[in-house]
């Protein structure tokens, strides 16, 4: 048997975690690995970051915020109620809006050209890495393949996602002038919805996983997620590298 079926025998074999000790683990696998103390985040924060290196994180990180309604309806189809439903359509809904011109996508292109990338630019995907191809593939292939309680576990990097947003509000009104204010819509409106979206997630998972090996298994795909968002600045932040040389 190979290292991770012997773990998951052990496992289907122990007890439960108490409802607060999982919440204890969910919440630290959340924050130990999170992408606020990556590298490139943490040369955000503190203004470092060239206009050239902000704009291609914009162009990049833009390809994981389109693809965020893909991984939530490949989720609203494995739930069975038409209340949970409503619930994840909510979440589709807050990224693509009711109608043109607004909702998260409508907000993150505003952000592009605040910073001076025009939105065909940022629609084009020309200037998208293979790294951060390769990591937004991983997270919507893993929505579309492992059952709810995994696919909603990843989403609770929200945990820790409000208050990043207000560093970074803070940080690019400090170091980056240069973006235009109005721009930073999109983060003022994730404070509370992603608030209100990981105490949801957080519920259902803590509801949802009963038996040990159902905990371990949520606890691992936020565990995977934390890798998806390392490595999508891993490429953004390599990019950069390379270009100075
Ligand atoms: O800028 C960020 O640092 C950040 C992180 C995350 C996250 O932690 O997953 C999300 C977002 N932003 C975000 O804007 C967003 O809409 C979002 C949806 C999800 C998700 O997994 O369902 N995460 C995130």
């Amino acid at each position: 048997m190979s290292t991770t079926a012997t773990n998951r025998a052990l496992a289907s074999r122990a007890e439960p975690w108490s409802p607060a000790e999982f919440e204890t683990r969910l919440r630290a696998a959340g924050t130990e690995r999170y992408h606020d103390s990556h590298p490139f985040n943490l040369r955000m924060h503190s203004g470092d970051l060239s206009q050239d290196e902000l704009r291609r994180w914009i162009l990049n990180r833009f390809h994981y915020q389109r693809h965020i309604p893909v991984k939530d309806a490949l989720i609203t189809a494995k739930l069975d109620t038409p209340v949970l439903r409503r619930m994840w359509l909510r979440r589709i809904q807050d990224h693509d809006g009711q109608t043109d011109r607004e909702g998260g996508i409508e907000r993150w292109l505003r952000l592009g050209e605040a910073a001076g990338l025009d939105r065909e630019t940022l629609l084009g995907a020309d200037g998208v890495l293979p790294g951060v191809r390769l990591a937004v593939d991983g997270y919507v292939n893993f929505c579309r393949l492992r059952p709810p309680l995994e696919a909603v576990a990843a989403s609770l990097t929200e945990l820790a996602a409000p208050d990043l947003m207000r560093t970074r509000i803070e940080a690019f009104q400090r170091h980056y002038r240069w973006i235009e204010p109005q721009g930073l819509a999109y983060f003022r409106t994730r404070v509370s919805q992603g608030r209100r979206d990981s105490r949801e997630a957080l519920d259902l998972v803590l509801g949802w996983a009963r038996s040990r090996d159902e905990q371990e298994r949520a606890v691992a795909a936020l565990r995977f997620k934390c890798d998806v968002l390392w490595s999508m600045l891993d490429a953004v932040d390599q990019a950069g590298r390379q270009e100075q040389r």
